[in-house]
């Protein structure tokens, strides 16, 4: 009888990009929360080895076009998450510089991740924050304000009941790699239920 266990798949690395567009943070005025944050969350979020690329930039379109460009085609990134400008104050650029990559647009990541942050603060709909697809890569905007990263990411749970209230986006973000050939994400349910349709 063999007894021998099937060796548990492995897990590929998964590259993420992690943009943090501060002025103020970037000129060293106040220390980048954007950063950790967004590792943080992915890190108690996805059971796969992760590999990030990070940077912390200004507000310049030029620069942010630049950085996203690099860490689609040349770094490999399967996913980037930007942070901050997306509102809208004059050097609040992020979805323009995102836009002016794109090859495809992906509305449901902007409308969901509204719908989401309503459940937080009422002026959510201040942000004009977008998701796109360049080749291989998802990139995603998600608000400047640190708290806003595990918001729109994982959603809102009633803490008594667990009951899901609103779907933190990071739940469609495995299906929709799988779709566009990038790298293939196991998450970890408790912090996030990823959702394939027919698994
Ligand atoms: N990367 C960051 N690290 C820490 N705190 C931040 C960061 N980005 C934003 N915040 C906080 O959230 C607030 C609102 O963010 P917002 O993106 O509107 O900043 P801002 O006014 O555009 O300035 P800046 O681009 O210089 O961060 C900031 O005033 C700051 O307290
Ligand atoms: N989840 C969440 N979304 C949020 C916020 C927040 O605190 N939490 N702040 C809002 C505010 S006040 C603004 S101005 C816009 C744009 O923020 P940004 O320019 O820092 O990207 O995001 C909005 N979305």
């Amino acid at each position: 009888m063999n007894t021998s266990t099937a060796p548990a798949p492995t897990l590929a690395t998964v590259r993420i990009g992690l943009v943090s567009t501060s002025d103020r943070a970037s000129a060293g005025a106040y220390v980048d929360e954007g950063i950790p944050a967004l590792r943080q969350w992915l890190g108690q979020a996805v059971r796969n080895p992760l590999h990030f690329e990070e940077r912390l930039i200004p507000d310049e379109q030029p620069l942010i076009e630049a950085t996203l460009i690099e860490l689609a085609d040349r770094a490999h990134c399967d996913l980037v998450l930007t942070t901050g400008g997306t509102g809208p104050a004059p050097r609040d650029v992020t979805p323009e510089a995102t836009l002016a990559v794109a090859d495809r647009l992906m509305p449901g990541f902007g409308e969901q991740m509204r719908q989401i942050s309503l459940h937080f603060v009422p002026t959510a709909i201040l942000s004009r924050q977008v998701g796109v697809i360049r080749g291989r890569t998802l990139i995603l905007n998600l608000p400047g304000r640190p708290r806003a990263i595990a918001e729109t990411l994982g959603g809102l749970k009633n803490t008594e009941t667990g009951e899901v209230i609103a779907h933190g986006i990071f739940a469609a973000v495995p299906y929709c790699l799988d779709l566009i050939g990038a790298a293939c994400i196991e998450t970890i349910p408790e912090a996030c239920q990823a959702f394939r349709p027919g698994k």
